[in-house]
């Protein structure tokens, strides 16, 4: 990729003054603030937002911050030394205190207002304006945007304190969704799968919020006590947090008539995600109405990959409104998420997300999405009748790609050539009478078992002698399947690298916030370093406490198999 001809290269960053020298904010420099913001972006009080792209507004720090984690991975593509991560001014930055920044960098940072659809249908209600004006990041505050090694980065605090957009709510983020955040944005990474990464965590030692919760050994859907927790800053860092709902509000405000530069602003921004997300791929000489159609394209294809990478990990995006869809294509906002254990096409941790978001319904779920976002760059071709009709084959085509995607992943999943629908539909049967745990199933698989007895270590269930018939004549057809292609060591192999070894397993992440909070770290730590490889085999040592069933008394047990989004 090209270096930036304006940012210095940074082999490696070692020191706070050198870091903030790698901001370049020209690009958001090119979108319009909003025209009633203070400068200084020290309003932090739940107001309407009716024009502009962002809004400057500054990070309430958490009181006596303390350094939790950061990631070594993330830093060292960066090219920061870890010593930063504990280096006074850049923990203070981190845990929001944005008044050590040295030019270039800035001492506000911005929020950005969006729209919200669930499931391809608009809403307003949850503004309290009604309007749609006071919809945004609500806590979330990007502080920084620089060029790292010649890639274009932005820095974004969740948890950092109220914006116009907080809705009256705190603005904070407790300890247990950040470290969950933390840990699950390196996890997906290190999946393959593409995600925003996390930077640092801090927490503080004395400050807390009240959320609603589980009392231990709880077994009720919703949360039964509020509970004080300590309030913490991880810090997500992407190429942009523009999302399909942010294009959404600016088309809305084009279709409302709302203000006499709504289609300029609806413009720039959809000119913003190309510069953003997609600038490498997308010719710049070509023609806006090109580029429009190149960007559907490639969104297209960035999405319904993105959906079959999440069902092969197992990865349940709990709440894929319009709002959680990242324009750039990938993971975004890990709160109401969860990763499959016992295999269930109809798996939904979050309480609050429904049936239509649920496991196997995620591309279904993305397709509405892609309709919005579809939508809502329409009104830009619309003097543009050849384009237009480009646009619209490319939106009635989603079905059809998303299908090729997800048969393709099964395929590989399978270590087959190519899918084999019948083979397909018996193995979900089987699974779901089995009860297996879809990570340890597969990964069984990947070694080439002859008999049923080998996959038995990933089911739930005892198995009756009838579905061991079953499963025996499966796996036989399978065979027969997996011969026609290269030697089965090499697909045993190639199996391996696409079904994981080490699952997210919730009731293994609930000791490490809850040891987080009495100040011990380690288990963070560790999970961190098993979650970094999880197509390795690893130690037998982490083999054993990791790679398992989940115990049942972790069945139907509030704050593990199910929760609310209490973040
Ligand atoms: N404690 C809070 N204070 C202010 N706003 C909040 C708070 N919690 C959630 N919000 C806002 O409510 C909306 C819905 O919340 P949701 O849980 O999807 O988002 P989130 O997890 O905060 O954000 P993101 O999508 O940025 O990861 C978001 O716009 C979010 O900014
Ligand atoms: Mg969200």
């Amino acid at each position: 990729m090209a270096q930036s001809s304006n940012s210095p290269a940074n082999s490696r960053v070692t020191s706070f003054d050198e870091f903030t020298q790698l901001a370049d904010y020209s690009l958001m420099d090119s979108l319009h603030a909003d025209p009633d913001a203070t400068t200084d972006g020290d309003d932090h009080r739940s107001r309407q937002v009716f024009s502009g792209h962002f809004v400057p507004v500054t990070p309430t720090p958490i009181v006596r911050p303390e350094y939790v984690i950061h990631s070594k991975t993330l830093f060292r593509t960066l090219g920061l030394s870890d010593e930063l991560a504990q280096d006074k001014a850049f923990s203070q930055l981190f845990s929001g205190d944005v008044s050590v920044a040295k030019p270039p960098m800035r001492h506000v940072g911005w929020a950005t207002g969006y729209a919200l659809s669930i499931y391809g249908t608009e809403y307003t209600q949850q503004c309290p304006f009604g309007t749609g004006n006071g919809y945004g990041d609500g806590r979330a505050i990007s502080i920084f945007e620089g060029v790292f090694n010649g890639q274009r980065w932005e820095m974004q605090l969740k948890g950092g304190g109220p914006t116009p957009y907080c809705r009256g709510a705190d603005g904070r983020a407790v300890l247990r969704s950040s470290v969950r955040e933390f840990l699950a944005q390196e996890y997906m990474h290190a999946l393959g799968v593409p995600t925003s990464r996390s930077l640092t965590l801090y927490v503080s030692k004395t400050e807390t919020v009240a959320r609603p919760w589980y009392s231990p050994e709880s077994h009720s859907f919703d949360p039964d006590i509020i509970t004080e927790n300590p309030v913490a800053i991880t810090t997500r860092v992407a190429p942009s947090f523009l999302r399909v709902g942010q294009i959404e509000l600016f088309a809305r405000r084009v279709r409302s008539n709302a203000h006499n530069q709504a289609l300029e602003e609806l413009h720039m921004i959809v000119q913003h995600v190309i510069e953003r997300e997609y600038k490498d791929e997308i010719d710049s000489e070509l023609a806006f109405s090109d580029k429009l159609i190149e960007l559907a394209q490639l969104f297209r294809e960035r999405l319904t990959r993105l959906v079959a990478n999440w069902v092969r990990v197992g990865y349940c995006q709990g709440n894929f409104n319009s709002d959680n869809c990242a324009a750039g294509g990938f993971t975004l906002d890990y709160g109401p998420f969860g990763f499959c254990e016992v295999f269930d096409p109809q798996f939904q941790p979050w309480t609050g997300g429904g049936h239509h978001f649920s496991f196997f319904n995620q591309p279904t779920a993305a397709e509405a999405n892609f309709h919005m976002f579809w939508s809502a760059i329409r009104p830009l071709l619309e003097d543009n009748q050849e384009a237009l009709e480009k646009l619209d084959e490319i939106r009635r085509g989603f079905q059809n790609v998303m299908q090729t995607q997800m048969q393709d992943m099964w395929a590989e999943k399978l270590g087959l050539r190519e899918f084999d629908h019948a083979l397909f539909e018996e193995l979900v049967k089987l699974m779901s009478h089995s009860e297996v745990d879809y990570t340890m199933f597969f990964r069984e698989l990947s070694h080439m078992p002859e008999n049923v007895s080998a996959l038995k270590t990933s089911f739930y269930f005892e198995t009756s002698s009838e579905l061991d018939e079953q499963w025996q004549s499966w796996l036989g057809r399978w065979h027969e399947l997996v011969k026609t292609g290269s030697d089965l060591s090499a697909t045993a192999k190639k199996m391996q690298q696409v079904n994981p070894k080490y699952a997210w397993r919730e009731w293994l992440i609930v000791p490490a916030y809850q040891q987080a909070t009495q100040g011990d770290y380690s288990l963070i730590e560790e999970l961190q370093e098993v979650l970094s490889r999880p197509y390795d085999e690893q130690s037998k040592e982490m083999e054993v406490k990791y790679y398992r069933l989940r115990p049942k008394e972790y069945f139907n047990s509030g704050g593990v198999s199910h929760y609310s989004c209490s973040s």
